[in-house]
């Protein structure tokens, strides 16, 4: 196994000679410096100071003494005592779906086996560590925060977690089965797993209301579950399981303009060659509820598994057929986007009625970006990228892989200043909710426009995030964009593109510092559609260019972001030979292949929530102000 050092890289870029480097191979990161990156990085797992501390402590101090770690005595005694918990205990029945200790058991036994087989791999490795580069590599890859940072929170949380690793592999075979299954139109496939929310499917009275506004009266075909939120619609034609599923859409109902919905049915979560879903773009239905105006009762299509009601009453999404979509629209187009419920069952009563949630209050990047990063790894080419995940949709995932490009996603609020010179490009994702919510994200990227010349692409929410680390504002249109084909122009080349979007806020152009300029601008709306930077590789759309169930007009920015971190890659070739991004296969097999953490099953609104903490820990609206 080969192993370049970024240790090296480290040192030279810091401006060290390379005999230096060669000295100074077992030098870590300043404590301070780990202190810090993991600080920022957990505010969300309460991880109190003192157990940060000593872990990065203990890091720094016994890396030289790695075969003293752990002793094998200690590790071997856990082992046995996680698995007495796991087996005789009497987990074996849940521990992996349900119980808190079965996962938290499993967890220290997958990391402890971890462990000794890094000690085992280090101590292997150490002659060569003492020579050069190619042996300190592997231990300066173990201290890198990526994986610090995963572990710890592996550690000190397994509650967020979901069955690690060897179970997400299994979960895939069976997908993977599944969908062989729907091909040759297997029979005894198994029908797919149920969520703690579902319900049966509830053919009830449905009452869709919009506060301050009608209520339209309808029948469920979902889940038997009361929502609220942002009523918004879309004018898409095709891709409602894309569409549903797509993080952006969180906290959100859904109402579709295209009258039949549900025709071709749902189809399975099978993976393609990259490990990515195939047909939807989150493993789980995001939106809280949707509104049809006819639900296709039979539904015909040779990828489907599940009809339209039983994948909603199956993932707890409330739905309601039987209302005139065209007046909700026309009302949703006249006053604005509004909050708004659905209500199956028992006739809506305003008196009884609990507050309207408003999602605007709220940090959803919060929900749906991954606790701790995860790799997609591609076999097409050597690059490697990180993306800052506030809910990135899988379509994205596979436009960069399927070009070439590994991408290792990220916390949102990670501090990506302080690993991106491990990459040869930053990405940030699409997400649902206000932007300014994400404070710590705008943080870390003004820092890493500051420190660092990566290229840099962002698409929606990530173009309205790099706009206001660049300075700019952004507010929020009056009910959105959403819809397949949206004409955008492209001022750089006065061409057009029909593209496919999902957006409630926009970027103020006016308002972008002299240094960018406007890239791209909405023909219908004339709001903004994208800006570039003028003199560096940096970009952004507010529109979709991977867009699935959607036109490809625009796909090709992803070649030019592609292009620029290539460029990038030979241009630090030439001031760092030895410099090389590629992911190794231990870090590879370290970090979790899927998103971390992020279920369905939470509810993203607790009652008498008035707003939420922001990852700086101050109240949203203080932050966004
Ligand atoms: N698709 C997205 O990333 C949406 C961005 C943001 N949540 C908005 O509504 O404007």
């Amino acid at each position: 196994m080969t192993i370049k050092s970024p240790s090296m890289d480290l040192h030279a870029s810091k401006g060290h000679s390379e005999k230096d480097v060669k000295t100074r191979t077992h030098d870590l990161p300043a404590p301070s410096d780990d202190l810090e990156a993991l600080r920022t990085y957990t505010p969300d797992l309460a991880v109190p100071e003192e157990i940060l501390k000593t872990e990065v402590e203990e890091g720094a101090q016994k890396e030289d003494d790695l075969p003293s770690r752990t002793s094998t005595a200690l590790l071997f005694s856990l082992a046995v005592f996680c698995l007495y918990k796991l087996f005789v205990e009497d987990y074996h029945e849940d521990f992996y779906c349900k119980s808190f200790q079965g996962r938290f058991y499993w967890t220290c036994l997958v990391n402890i086996v971890k462990d000794a087989v890094m000690n085992y791999t280090a101590m292997a490795l150490q002659p060569s560590a003492t020579e050069g580069p190619e042996g300190a590599g592997i231990r300066d890859y173990i201290s890198d925060h990526l994986w610090k940072a995963s572990m710890l929170s592996r550690l000190v949380k397994p509650s967020v977690l979901k069955p690690t690793t060897a179970f997400g592999r299994t979960s895939k075979a069976g997908a993977q089965a599944r969908s062989l299954a729907t091909v040759h139109n297997n029979s005894a496939r198994p029908p797919p797993s149920r969520r703690p929310r579902s319900t049966p499917v509830s053919q009830e009275r449905a009452t869709f209301t919009i506060k301050d506004g009608p209520i339209f009266h309808g029948k469920s075909f979902g889940a038997k579950t009361n929502v609220s939120g942002e009523a918004v619609f879309t004018t898409s034609l095709v891709g409602y399981p894309e569409s549903m599923t797509d993080p952006s859409y969180r906290g959100q109902i859904l109402v579709f303009t295209q009258p039949l919905i549900g025709n071709y049915g749902v189809p399975s979560s099978a993976r393609d060659e990259h490990g990515l879903l195939r047909y939807f773009e989150s493993p789980n239905i995001q939106a809280s509820g949707i509104v049809v105006q006819d639900a296709a009762l039979q539904h015909s299509h040779w990828t489907a598994v599940e009809g339209l009601g039983e994948w909603c009453a199956r993932e707890g999404v409330a739905a309601i057929s039987g209302v005139d979509t065209r007046q909700i629209v026309t009302y949703l187009r006249e006053q604005g986007s509004s909050l708004a419920r659905l209500t199956i069952g028992e006739e809506y009563d305003a008196d009884e009625d609990e507050a309207y949630i408003d999602p605007e209050g709220i940090n959803l990047v919060r929900r749906v970006s991954t606790k701790a990063p995860f790799h997609v790894s591609s076999s097409l080419g050597d690059l490697h990228v990180a993306l800052i995940d506030c809910g990135v949709k899988e379509n994205i995932l596979r436009s960069l892989v399927s070009r070439g490009a590994s991408v290792t996603a990220f916390p949102f609020d990670y501090p990506i200043h302080k690993v991106a010179h491990h990459f040869d490009g930053v990405f940030i994702s699409n997400g649902p909710g206000d932007p300014t919510h994400c404070q710590s994200t705008v943080y870390h990227l003004r820092k890493l426009m500051e420190s660092s010349q990566v290229p840099i692409m962002g698409i929606c929410m990530g173009h309205q995030l790099l706009a206001l680390a660049a300075g700019a504002r952004t507010v929020k249109l009056k009910y959105g964009n959403r819809a397949h084909n949206i004409p955008a122009l492209d001022l750089t080349t006065g061409r057009c593109h029909i593209t496919s979007q999902n957006h409630g806020y926009a970027v103020d152009a006016t308002s972008l510092p002299s240094d960018w300029k406007e890239y791209f601008v909405n023909l219908n709306d004339s709001s903004n559609e994208g800006m570039i930077h003028k003199s560096r590789p940096i970009f952004s759309a507010q529109f979709h260019p991977e867009a699935k169930g959607g036109p490809l007009d625009s796909a090709y920015l992803f070649d030019a972001y592609i292009e620029n971190v290539k460029k990038y890659k030979n241009s630090q070739a030439v001031f760092s030979p030895q410099k090389d991004n590629k992911p190794s296969p231990l870090l590879v097999d370290l970090l979790s292949k899927e998103r971390v953490g992020v279920h369905p099953g939470l509810p993203d609104f607790r009652p008498g929530q008035g707003g939420e903490q922001t990852a700086a820990g101050m109240p949203a609206a203080a932050a966004a102000a």
